[in-house]
C-alpha cells in the first residue's frame, strides 16, 4: 500500500510535538530509548507495542538489551517519515503515560 511521506510542514509539526522523540536525518526516523527496571519490564513493553503495531500494520525498527528498548520508526513504503510514524510515536507514549 502506498503511503506518502510527510511533507515539510507536517514534519516539521510532528518534530514540534513529539518532544521525547528525535530525529535521525540518515534514517529519515524517529527515536526514542525506553529505559525500564529490568528485562521482563522492558518485554512486557515490547509485547505491548508489538500488539499496536499488529494492529496499525506498521512495525517499529528495534533493539533490546535488558532494560533498555531502543526503537525507530520510519515508513519503508514512503521512503521516510510517515503520518503512520507519528500515529504509532503516540500511541508507544501513551503507554508509558
Ligand atoms: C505489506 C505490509 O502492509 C507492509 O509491508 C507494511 C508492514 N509494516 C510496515 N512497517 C513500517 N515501519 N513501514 C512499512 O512500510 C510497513 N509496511
Amino acid at each position: 500500500m502506498t503511503v506518502e511521506p510527510l511533507n515539510d510542514e507536517d514534519r516539521a509539526e510532528a518534530l514540534d510535538t513529539l518532544d521525547e522523540w528525535d530525529f535521525d536525518e540518515a534514517r529519515d526516523a524517529i527515536t526514542r530509548t525506553f529505559t525500564f527496571a529490568d528485562f521482563s519490564e522492558a518485554f512486557g513493553f515490547m509485547a505491548r507495542v508489538a500488539l499496536l503495531a499488529e494492529k496499525a500494520d506498521h512495525h517499529p525498527e528495534w533493539s533490546n538489551v535488558w532494560n533498555r528498548v531502543d526503537i525507530a520508526l520510519t515508513t519503508h513504503d514512503a521512503g521516510g517519515l510517515s503520518h503512520k510514524d507519528v500515529a504509532l510515536a503516540e500511541a508507544i507514549d501513551a503507554l508509558v503515560g
